[in-house]
């Protein structure tokens, strides 16, 4: 049986769910549950908050985990990235009062919040830059202008939280984060297919299916356009000047592709969406 942790609230709760639910397990129908057994899948889910599941997994409780990369080396724990996931984009930055810091420098002596502080320390231990650690829960981008820290580090989406606040970042990228498949230091019987499943659902969103009818002379020109994965599938029409073809494209390519076959000359060109996927 593969005890697989799961996020019970957070930003990466929703998704990671999504992700299981079209892999085929058992969801929880109640956010209350705790655990949640999937009998016929062979596994058993345990909803954790994000910040724990590195700990759990590492430490052997439990086989595997999703989670982010930036949690994953702030736990500290000897859980291991096993896969990407493709959600939860972040990137994991210094920030300051605009045009207050330059670069790295800078931050020597001065006093840094985060919740990070083993992701954070670790960088710039790495670089010799000496500085106060302040630890907060949250909210840090609060923690200058109520007079705790001289300047932050912490997660960054879209930068609309540091602009409110009149922070801007500065140095270098302490990380680039998504949510990732941790695995920990046991044998986990199951994790195979578990990881076969979840790139089967990351290719099944990120891709779909296009269907056309192309006068046969372009068949090459078509392909250059679109090449798909290993080749198009060509099939005859009963007009022998004629084909049909089938190819994987991704979905945020959807139009600009559509443009340049029509342009070209094909037509009747369909897209459907992809339910599940083993490549
Ligand atoms: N705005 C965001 N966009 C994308 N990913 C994010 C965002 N905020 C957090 N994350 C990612 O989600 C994970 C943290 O999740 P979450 O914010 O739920 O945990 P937390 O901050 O420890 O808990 P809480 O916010 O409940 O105190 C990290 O991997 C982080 O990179
Ligand atoms: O760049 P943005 O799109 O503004 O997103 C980044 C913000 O989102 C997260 O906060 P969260 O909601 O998790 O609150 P927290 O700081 O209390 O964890 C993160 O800690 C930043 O504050
Ligand atoms: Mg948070």
């Amino acid at each position: 049986m593969l005890r697989i942790a799961v996020p019970n609230k957070g930003a990466l709760a929703e998704t990671a769910a999504e992700y299981l639910k079209e892999a085929g397990y058992n969801g929880r129908r109640d956010p209350k549950e705790l655990i949640v057994a999937d009998p016929k899948n062979d596994v058993e889910f345990f909803y954790l908050r994000p910040r724990d599941i590195a700990t759990y997994v590492g430490s052997g409780a439990l086989d595997v985990g999703i989670t982010g990369r930036d949690l994953l080396i702030d736990s500290g724990s000897d859980a291991h990235e096993d896969e990407p996931l493709g959600f939860a984009a972040s990137t994991f930055r210094f920030a300051g009062p605009a045009g207050r810091f330059h670069d790295l420098e800078d931050l020597r002596g001065m006093r840094l919040a985060t919740s990070y502080p083993v992701l954070v320390g670790g960088f710039l231990a790495e670089r010799g830059i000496d500085v106060r650690l302040v630890k907060l829960d949250g909210a840090v981008e609060s923690a200058i202008r109520l007079g705790v820290a001289d300047v932050i580090a912490d997660v960054v989406e879209t930068g609309t939280t540091l602009r409110k606040q009149g922070l801007e970042i500065f140095g270098p990228v302490i990380l680039e984060s998504e949510a990732v498949l941790i695995a920990g230091p046991n044998e986990a019987p199951g994790l195979e297919t578990l990881h076969r499943r979840l790139e089967g659902v990351m290719v099944a969103r990120r891709y779909v299916l296009m269907d056309y009818d192309l006068p046969s002379e372009l068949i090459e020109q078509a392909s250059a356009v679109a090449p798909g994965m290993e080749s198009p599938t060509i099939s005859p029409l009963r007009d022998p000047a004629w084909v049909a073809v089938r190819v994987m494209i991704p979905r945020d390519e959807i139009n600009h592709i559509m443009d340049a076959l029509y342009e070209l000359g094909a037509r009747a060109i369909l897209v459907t969406p992809i339910h599940a996927a083993r490549l």
